[in-house]
């Protein structure tokens, strides 16, 4: 470990100098430059692919470099805890599932607890953080991160970075993807609270709105380079969406209008008996060529919902047709890890391409290219799953369901983690593959999403609060929907 010192107070915390990074033929970082001063606060943003995980892990000491200098307070090469100081919350939780929440926080923060009483100092100090950050948690340390919805598997990933002696650098990597409103919130107070203690926090993220409201700075990557930054009070989300690249701009403005009313003679394909917030008797139902939005606070029965079309005709459910699924939760449920881009896209549509049970290898690449080429997978057809970008991987899986034949594609908060170009593009797609009359069922956890749909039932405690059409699907609606006790505009 080499270890420089340094008295000048106005040196940048971190300072990284043409940083190359490559793995395989990818190249990840072509020579990226950038610093970072302490009690700041800086964003980075760039889409899916520009190598913003990558340039995190080399900051938090997991990747080295091929090429360049990083200095994280006079270190200069990390030791083998990484560099002193620098902890990260993943994109994708490094938390082991099979091990209690408290079990997890000692593995990683075993250095600043006693070893003697460990489990309960593991115990007090994650319950401790939790509450600090997250004061409506309801996480208990003797859970196991296994039976954690994904949100809370989110909060306890940010709680362990943060327990620690001697943080100087806070790295939070896309840390709101899973988390709702509220949550989301407490997360950026939190923040504040550590840059005004001196502390710098560089922080990930898609939701250029969130970024700009904490950031002092916003650093632009595109293709393995910052290639600007930026003030946060100066720029707007467009200013740095246009610097992120990409031919599509999405404001709330030009966001796709939600489709035409449907023609109540279309077949009802999909009918969820359900009960309202007022105990009456109700029901979800999803007509050919409709796009259907579950809404509400995460956890409030919109996965269920979509569990029990999933699993078909179980008691008085009605589902016609094929279904296809687009989980959220990418890492327990979606990529299968030892299967390269082509196999993981094509999995689902395998028998409708066959022909007299032959597999059709010409129709496959064709099926593959055209989804890589739509949705800009980088990465490729043939990459590995598991060495595409979160995003990218994100996007593999929801070309699966569309490129398959099924006439129901049920989605499940499947944008975590895409970039605002590619997501404009998947909205885009939703209303055109309604328009050839499939029905899409979707839950999101961004309400602003719920405004590509024709029609958004909200959800309390497992029960339907509310229900929109059209242009009444508003941000605001939806959240006075999902807390107003009283509300009884229920189908
Ligand atoms: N372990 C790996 N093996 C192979 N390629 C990798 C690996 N990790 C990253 N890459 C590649 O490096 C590039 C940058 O990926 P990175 O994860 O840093 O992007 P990102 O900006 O964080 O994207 P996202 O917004 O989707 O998370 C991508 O092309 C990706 O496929």
């Amino acid at each position: 470990m080499t270890i420089k010192t340094s008295n000048a107070s106005d040196r940048p915390l971190v300072q990284v100098s043409q940083a190359v990074k490559t793995y395989g033929h990818t190249r990840a970082l072509s020579g990226v430059e950038l610093q970072v001063n302490a009690g700041e606060v800086l964003g980075l943003v760039g889409h899916n692919g520009a190598g913003k995980s990558t340039l995190m892990r080399l900051l938090s000491g997991l990747e080295r470099l091929d090429n360049g200098t990083v200095d994280i307070g006079g270190m200069t090469t990390p030791g083998a805890f990484g560099f002193s100081g620098v902890r990260m919350a993943y994109q994708e939780s490094s938390l082991a599932p099979e091990l209690t929440v408290r079990d997890n926080i000692y593995l990683s923060s075993a250095r600043w607890l006693p070893r003697w009483c460990w489990h309960k100092a593991a115990a007090e100090s994650v319950v401790s953080r939790l509450g600090e950050i997250f004061p409506d948690h309801g996480i208990g340390p003797n859970e196991y991160v296994d039976d954690l919805p994904i949100a809370d598997r989110q909060r306890v990933e940010i709680a362990r970075a943060t327990i620690t002696d001697d943080l100087k650098l806070l790295i939070l990597d896309e840390p709101t993807e899973s988390l709702s409103g509220s949550a989301v919130d407490h997360l950026y107070n939190y923040v504040r609270k550590l840059k005004a203690t001196g502390v710098a926090v560089i922080l990930v993220s898609h939701r250029m709105r969130e970024i700009l409201s904490v950031s002092d700075r916003v650093a632009v990557m595109k293709d393995g380079a910052v290639v600007s930054i930026h003030r946060a009070g100066e720029v707007s989300e467009r200013d740095l969406l246009l610097a992120m690249g990409g031919e599509v701009l999405v404001t709330e403005a030009n966001a796709t209008p939600f489709g035409p009313a449907i023609d109540g003679g279309r077949s009802v394909v999909v009918r969820v008996p359900m009960t309202t917030v007022s105990g009456e008797a109700t029901e979800i139902t999803a007509r050919e060529g409709e796009v259907i939005g579950l809404a509400g606070i995460v956890g409030q029965g919109q996965e269920e919902v979509l569990d029990r079309i999933w699993h078909g005709k179980r008691g008085d459910i009605k589902v016609d047709a094929t279904r296809a699924y687009v989980p959220g939760d990418r890492q327990r449920s979606g990529i299968l890890p030892l299967w390269n881009v082509d196999r993981n896209l094509t999995i689902s549509a395998l028998s409708s391409l066959s022909r007299h049970g032959i597999r059709q290898f010409d129709a496959e690449e064709l099926l593959v290219d055209k989804w890589v080429k739509k949705l800009n997978i980088r990465g490729g057809s043939r990459a590995t799953i598991t060495g595409l970008s979160g995003g990218n991987q994100q996007k593999v899986i929801a070309a699966r369901a569309f490129a398959s034949n099924a006439r129901t594609i049920l989605l499940d908060d499947p944008f975590r983690g895409v970039d605002v170009h590619t997501k404009a593009e998947l909205y885009q797609l939703i209303r055109e593959e309604a328009a050839k009359g499939r029905t899409i069922v979707w839950f999101s956890s961004e309400n602003s999403e719920m405004q590509h749909c024709d029609r958004v039932y909200v959800l309390r405690a497992g029960r339907v609060a509310g229900v929109l059409h059209g242009t009444e699907i508003t941000d605001n609606r939806i959240i006075t929907m999902s807390f107003a006790e009283s509300e009884t505009n229920a189908a």
